[in-house]
This record gives structure tokens, sequence and C-alpha cells, in this order.
């Protein structure tokens, strides 16, 4: 580790989704990895062993597209064996009345502006999701969400805002104390959870983290200090290229084509 780093922390987004390929809202829908994604998680399993990654314990969420790439991943490194703990609040932020709409098509709709803000913007939610969209039932009354979040706490809609107020709780209270433990942590969870835990470690301003857009199936590293501040801040593990195009690739989802 750098000098004056005390813990390790390894995250990584999950592979392309199948909701991911088709370019459509997802959120808290529980879209499988596409073929890419489970080969990009393959990878991200080769890159992390390449480089002699042992982890002691992994988080992620309670989405099977999370699942699926750390099961990959741990698979890979020859890590089954270490304790996985899963959490809705690691999800994917809930896309709202906009799960399973075309992003481009709602781009061409209500203008590439609109859909920038509804991706984006950090306190504008989505519209919420009503009873009546085609994927309500399928994820209220999944039974996964049998025990929690409780009915109060169950998002109908989530702004990146909304995200990082569950999110965050769940990195201080079971993911922090791990790392004070010594261990070196994995998390395999979404691009709108991670960015809120990243937005918290580099106290990235509400605005400046709009621009951030993490690639699927990279993993990235933090070392931190003993006061949890970043001495190795957001290193991802691939080329730079390779990392660069994939991030402009996730902005670009929102453009009307
Ligand atoms: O659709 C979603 O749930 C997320 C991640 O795939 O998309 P976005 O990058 O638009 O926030």
């Amino acid at each position: 580790m750098e000098a004056g780093a005390k813990y390790r922390v390894v995250m990584v987004r999950h592979g392309e989704s199948e909701w991911n390929e088709k370019n459509l809202f997802c959120g808290w829908y529980d879209a499988d990895l596409s073929a890419k994604g489970a080969e990009e998680a393959e990878q991200a399993a080769k890159t992390l062993a390449g480089s002699g990654y042992k982890f002691d314990v992994a988080f992620t969420s309670v989405l099977k597209r999370a699942n699926k790439t750390l099961e990959a991943i741990l698979k890979g490194l020859k890590q089954e064996n270490i304790p996985v703990n899963k959490s809705w609040r690691l999800n994917e932020r809930h896309y709202g009345g906009l799960t399973g709409l075309n992003k481009s098509e709602t781009a061409a709709k209500y203008g590439e502006a609109q859909v920038q803000i509804w991706r984006r913007s950090f306190d504008v939610p989505p519209p919420p999701m009503e009873e009546s969209n085609k994927y309500y039932k399928e994820i209220v009354e999944d039974p996964r969400y049998a025990k929690e979040p409780t009915k109060e706490e169950f998002p109908m809609f989530e702004s990146l805002k909304l995200t990082i107020a569950r999110t965050l709780p769940y990195w201080e209270g079971s993911i922090v104390p791990e790392l004070k433990a010594g261990k070196t942590v994995l998390i395999a969870a979404h691009g709108n959870s991670l960015r809120g835990i990243v937005k918290h470690l580099d106290a990235i301003s509400d605005d400046g983290i709009m621009s951030l857009n993490l690639p699927t199936g990279i993993p990235f590293e933090y070392q931190l200090d003993e006061n949890l501040k970043p001495v190795v801040s957001m290193k991802f593990l691939g080329d730079e290229e390779t990392v660069k195009k994939a991030m402009e690739a996730v902005a670009a989802q929102g453009k009307a084509k």
C-alpha cells in the first residue's frame, strides 16, 4: 500500500446488463448480465488475479447483475469462500417511472437536457413509479424485499441524493467496520450506488458528481488513511484508453439518436 494508507477497498460496477445493452432505464428491475457483461466480469477477475488481489470479505446488492459479477470475480480469483454480504442498500438507484423506457427514445421525446437531469443531477428525482407501471408488481412484490426495506423505506423513485441517503448508512455501519478490522474489501454494485460512495469518499461536490460515469466491469481501488480519507483514489485497474472510452459510452447512452 501507499505511504499513509491503512485500508484497501476495491469496487466494481456490474458487467453490462441485458438492459444496458438495450439502453433501457433499469434501476431496481432485476436485469441479467448480457453475454458481454459476463465476459467483462471474467476479465475483471483476470485483472485482479494478475495483480495478486486477495479479499477477506465482499459486499453486493440484491440484484443479480451485481451478484453474478461478484460470483464470477470470486470464482476467477479462486476466493469463492470469503463471506458475501448482500443488501438492498447497495442496489442501483430506483429509476421510478422511467424504469423500462429506452434512454435514447426518452431523450428524443423530452430532450437530451431533461434526460441528463434525470440521469445525472444530484437531487432532481425521476417521476415516481405508478402502480400501473409494467414492472411495479415484479419489483414491489419481489420476495427478496419481504423483510427489508420496510414499506416506508421502499422507494418509488430515487435521485442520487436519495440513493446516497440509504447507501451511506450501509457503508458506515457494515463496510467501514470491516475495513477498520483490517479486512480487504470488495464491493460489486451499481453505477449510481457506487457514485454515491465515491462522492462521499472523495468529497465531490453536488455539481462535480454529475460528470462522473462509471464504466461496467472495470474494478477500481481506493486506499484510505486512518481517517478514511483517500490516499489512492479511484484507481482503475485497466488501461487508461479503455476506461476513458467506456466512461464516454455510458455518458452517451442519454443521447437521442
Ligand atoms: O439504468 C440504470 O439503472 C442506470 C445504470 O445502468 O443508468 P444510468 O447510467 O442512466 O443512471
